[in-house]
Parts: C-alpha cells; structure tokens; sequence
C-alpha cells in the first residue's frame, strides 16, 4: 500500500446532521461518508461510487454542497470537521469505513468516533480496537447479500464475529449490533447469528428495512410484517435486550 493511502482517501460526503439510527437515534453528529464497499447487500440505500469530488455541507442542514477534490488527506478533512460543534460524535460510515482503517487511525480529533461498519475486515478491524469509542455493528446475513456463493457462507460469518469480538463493548467503548430486517427472513438464521456475537454487544436493533427505489411504490413486497418483527425481538429477547428501531432520518427528510 503506498504512502497516501495511509493519508488520504476518497469520501463521498461530510455533513452535520443528527444520527437516524439505533440507540444513539437523535444525537448530533459529524457524518464522513467513505466511498468503496466490500459487499453488495440487497436493500443497500446509499450511493458509494467513488466520485471525483466530495460534497461539504459545511451549514448544516443548508442544502448547499462544496465541492472538494478527491481524495481528501487526513489534515484536511480534520479542518472540514472544525466548523461542527456541539457534536456526540463523528460518524464514519459509507461505503465500508473499515477499507480505510489506517487513515482513520491517523484522525485527530476532539469528538469521539463512532464506527458504523459491516464488521467482515478482520484485520481492518484490529487497526481500530484503540481508535472508535462507538461501534454501530452490521449483522449482514448472507441471504441477504447479492454475489455471495455457498463456500464463503462460513468465512463470511467467521469475520464478522471476529469484527465483533476485536471490537467488542468495554470500558471505553459501546459496541452493538443491527440486524436490517427483510421480509422472510429465517427466524432460526437470526438467532443463531446473534448467539454468536451477543457476548460482545450491549443491545441488537432490528431495523426493518426501508424502502428505495421501485420498492416505494410496493412496500409490502420487501418489508416484514410487524407480526413477523415482534416474534423475531420476542425470541431475540431471550437472549439479550433487542429494540425495533426503523430509520428515523428517512422519515424526517434530513441528510
Ligand atoms: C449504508 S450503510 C454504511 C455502513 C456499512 N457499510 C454498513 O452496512 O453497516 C449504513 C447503514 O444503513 C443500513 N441500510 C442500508 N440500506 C438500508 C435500507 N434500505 N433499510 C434499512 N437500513 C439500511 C445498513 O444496514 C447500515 O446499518
Ligand atoms: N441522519 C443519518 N443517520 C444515519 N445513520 C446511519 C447513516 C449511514 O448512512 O451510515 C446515516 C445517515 O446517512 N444519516
Ligand atoms: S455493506 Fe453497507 S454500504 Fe456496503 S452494500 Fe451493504 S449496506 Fe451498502
Ligand atoms: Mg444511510
């Protein structure tokens, strides 16, 4: 990997908005949006193509974007932050924060970090375990990826319980867990993979998916029903405390 990796990256988007999602729902936030994924996960609602630009809301809730030139150095982006007070915290999502593990490990900043990842890079994830006070962990069931064969089932549920045990909830750091929910999804699949990781979590959030796309107009086709969701939080509840918490920022119409 070549010096600027380290230092630089491309990020889609940086704005202030307020977290719409899981136990943190409401706080304010710094949001830094990472282009790249690793997975294709069927309901995906975000654009994560790495643009020649980044968009900087820097007032927030303005609607008006600066462009800023890809990719974006580390001292850079933390003068992007400054403007931003009042913060919880800063989240990096995208796209898959943890591709670019070592140039979060070179962010310095006063907020706190909150790391909103697929949890399936190992060894990305073992750059951060001293880095992100805050773990916004994915549970991605492979049902619900897209390109994913019957040989990668296992690694794949392998990494992502390492994710959570090198990540795991202590002293200095809250680390859960959200499970998106689709319709017809196998009750059994889900508590199994939440045996797994429980002991590294403080809660599970079941966040139903939302809708996007042609999927707007038919709802019903891809959500599961309340009656499917509350059996699904009963069962989970033996196991730890599990919330139903769907995607408040969608609903308000903020970033
Ligand atoms: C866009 S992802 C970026 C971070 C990381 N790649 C991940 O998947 O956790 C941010 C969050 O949005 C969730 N998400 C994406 N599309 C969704 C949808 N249609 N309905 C509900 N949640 C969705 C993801 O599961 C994840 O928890
Ligand atoms: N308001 C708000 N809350 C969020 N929680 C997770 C988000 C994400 O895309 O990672 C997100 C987002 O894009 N906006
Ligand atoms: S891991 Fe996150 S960003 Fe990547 S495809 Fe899935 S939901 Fe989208
Ligand atoms: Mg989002």
């Amino acid at each position: 990997m070549s010096a600027s990796k380290f230092t630089s990256a491309p990020i889609r988007e940086v704005f202030c908005s307020v977290q719409g999602e899981g136990p943190y729902v409401g706080t304010r936030q710094a949001f830094v949006r990472f282009s790249g994924c690793n997975l294709n996960c069927n309901y995906c609602d975000t654009d994560f193509a790495t643009p020649g630009t980044c968009d900087y809301e820097q007032v927030e809730g303005s609607g008006y974007f600066e462009k800023i030139k890809n990719p974006i150095n580390v001292t850079h982006l933390e003068a992007m932050l400054q403007p931003f007070k009042k913060l919880h915290s800063v989240s990096l999502t995208g796209g898959e924060p943890l591709l670019y593990a070592d140039f979060i490990r070179k962010l310095n900043i006063a907020s706190p970090l909150y790391l909103e990842s697929n949890m399936t890079l190992p060894e990305q994830a073992r750059k951060l375990t001293e880095k992100v006070a805050y773990v916004s962990g994915d549970f991605k069931l492979p049902e619900t990826l897209r390109g994913i064969g019957r040989e990668a089932r296992k690694e794949h549920m392998e990494n992502t319980v390492e994710c959570f045990r090198l990540l795991r909830k202590n002293h200095s750091r809250d680390c859960f867990c959200k499970i998106v929910v689709e319709r017809d999804m196998e009750l059994g699949a889900v508590n199994r993979a939440v045996e797994t990781i429980a002991p590294y979590v403080s809660c599970v959030i079941l966040q139903p998916e939302t809708p996007i796309g042609r999927d707007l107009m038919n709802p019903g086709a891809i959500q599961a029903s309340v009656k499917s969701i509350m059996e699904l939080q009963k069962s989970l509840l033996e196991i730890i405390d599990t919330r139903v918490i769907p995607q408040t920022h969608r609903m308000w119409g903020c970033l």
